[in-house]
């Protein structure tokens, strides 16, 4: 059999790297490194009501060369951005064509977990994992005894590694859970002769037990696969060659989980569990605080609106009028990106005359997609302050004719009101943000019912009110019952991820789309295609 190949393969292959660098020489470079105990491979594989793990594989015994062309850092970057969760790499060098180097690189390179796929019958190789990045082990109930399993499992975890545990058949998946497995793969290829059958994991899926994640690997191909998988309770799919052989990676994975949408209620525009609808794409995600029936929710296409923020740079303003975000965001309270009232005047009126021109000499989205209905965004305008007088506020709001304040600091729901009545009592007519430093659930909870108009959740600082370019756990918005904005280190590596995981009614990017701390062009096309690509 295959297995016996590969096994005996790699026990000369480990025997010759000994030589090279001995047992005890790696075993202390492991443990010299930090084993932080988070596991955030298995943090990863529950982000999302469905995870992917993409592979990155040159070739393998069933299929042979599966890639010929094989530039493996630009494919892990590509699934990042794609919305994997996680990537594996084949490390195992004589029949996957795999190689440590590719570990190496792709774990320094990207911000997911990556797993390490090799044939692990030696502590060596776990060694090796923690030293070359991996986030997690490939442990194969195929050539390892219950003892061995455990031994291992329990080697990597004092590592702080996880370990998939991949089992075949019904025998394979108890000697995975009787070794304390809490990842359970089911490999749908069978070994011995490479048939595949997607209903291999569905057939073992219930001898698995509790908060265990299951995961389905290999032969996986359509949505249609994803929703078998998803009809019978398992969460993750690890898959390798489609996604190689697909050229379009993002295209790949949206076409593989399907259309988003978003419940909203039947006689409102706004959504309920975060995110927008077209219909209300051009309005600011409306408050909600009051939990509908289920009854009375639709679902509808969702689509987040989109706030590029801390700008200042009139070089841009021609990008910012073809890309039509919905907001763009100045910031007046002190920071590098801070404006003045006047400088903000200059900003809105230069980018006035980009949108005038940009309107004059057409669309170049609409002339690329002949999409004769998409909608001319009108963007509009948010400034950015923090513990503000109500006085300046309003005077930035009247001279620049902002439409949406952000509230960035310490204000209290008795200023918003403050704020808001003044607004009225001077005729103007700027909704009120509040933007909130999530350390936990507890932080948005608190704003639930706050008359703001729209809720930013952004990244907690002891240092800093803002635009760190840190992320928060998005978990903590998961099902929050009214619609808000994501802020926080938001770029084109993350956004896919982010918006699959919460569905924000609104994107707010900020130093994600910067260089150097100056706006980068580039960087605003290429995020605002992707956003636009993942959910339309
Ligand atoms: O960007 C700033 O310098 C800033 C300063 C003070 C308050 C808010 C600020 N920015 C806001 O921070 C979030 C997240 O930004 P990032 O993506 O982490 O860079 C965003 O809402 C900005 O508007």
């Amino acid at each position: 059999m295959i297995l016996d190949k590969i096994v005996a393969a790699t026990e000369i292959r480990i025997a010759k790297e000994k030589q090279e660098q001995s047992f005890e020489a790696v075993k202390a470079e492991a443990l010299a490194l930090p084993a932080v105990q988070d596991f955030p491979f298995e943090k990863a594989l529950r982000e999302q009501d469905f995870n992917f793990i993409c592979e990155v594989k040159k070739a393998s015994p069933s299929k042979g060369i599966i890639a010929e062309h094989f530039p493996y850092l630009d494919i892990a970057k590509e699934y990042e951005r794609s919305g994997a969760v996680a990537i594996s790499v084949l490390t195992e060098p004589d029949f996957f064509k795999g190689s440590p180097q590719y570990l190496q690189e792709i774990a320094a390179a990207v911000n997911i977990p990556v797993l390490r796929k090799d044939f692990i019958i030696d502590e060596y190789q776990i060694y090796q994992a923690k030293i070359w990045g991996a986030k997690a082990i490939l442990l194969i109930c195929a050539i390892l005894d219950v003892p061995t399993l455990t031994k291992y499992r329990e080697l990597a975890d004092s590592l702080g590694l996880s370990c998939l545990v991949e089992a075949h058949d019904k025998e394979e998946v108890q000697k995975a859970i009787q070794c304390g497995a809490r990842i359970i793969g089911v490999n749908n290829r069978n070994l011995k002769d490479f048939t595949v059958d997607v209903q291999n994991s569905v057939r073992l899926r219930q001898l698995v037990e509790g908060d265990v994640i299951f995961v389905s690997e290999s032969g996986l191909e359509t949505p249609e696969d994803i929703q078998v998988l998803r009809d019978n309770n398992i969460g993750v799919a690890l898959m390798g060659e489609t996604f190689m052989r697909s050229e379009d990676k993002v295209a790949m994975l949206k076409y593989l989980y399907g259309p988003m949408t978003v419940a909203i209620q039947a006689d409102a525009n706004h959504a309920v569990h975060g995110g927008a609808t077209k219909a209300a794409h051009s309005e600011a995600p409306s408050v909600n605080g009051n939990t509908p029936s289920v009854a009375s929710l639709v679902k509808q296409p969702y689509v987040p609106q989109i706030k590029i923020c801390g700008n200042s740079d009139i070089s841009t303003v021609a990008t910012l009028a073809e890309e039509q975000p919905d907001y763009i965001g100045l910031i007046f309270a002190p920071s590098k990106r801070q404006v003045t009232v006047e400088e903000a005047k200059e900003f809105v009126e230069a980018f006035k005359i980009a949108q005038q021109d940009y309107l004059a000499h057409g669309s170049k989205r609409l002339a690329d997609t002949g999409d004769i209905d998409f909608d001319i965004i009108e963007p509009k305008f948010v400034g950015v302050f923090v513990n503000e007088s109500l006085e300046n506020i309003v005077h930035a709001v009247s001279a620049v004719g902002l439409d949406a304040v952000q509230l960035h600091g310490d204000e209290t729901e008795e200023f918003i009101l403050m704020l808001k009545a003044l607004l009225v009592e001077t005729k103007l007519t700027a909704q009120v943000w509040k933007a909130v430093a999530i350390q936990s659930r507890l932080d948005a909870n608190k704003w639930l019912h706050s008359s703001a108009d729209n809720l930013v959740f952004d990244a907690y600082s002891k240092d800093a009110r803002g635009g760190t370019g840190e992320t928060f756990d998005w978990q903590a918005l998961k099902g929050y019952p009214r619609s808000f904005t994501l802020a926080g280190g938001l770029s084109e590596k993350n956004v896919a991820r982010a918006i699959r995981t919460v569905r924000p009614a609104m994107i707010d990017l900020n130093s994600g789309v910067e260089t150097d701390g100056r706006k980068d062009i580039t960087k605003i096309e290429t995020v605002m295609s992707l956003v636009r690509k993942v959910t339309q």
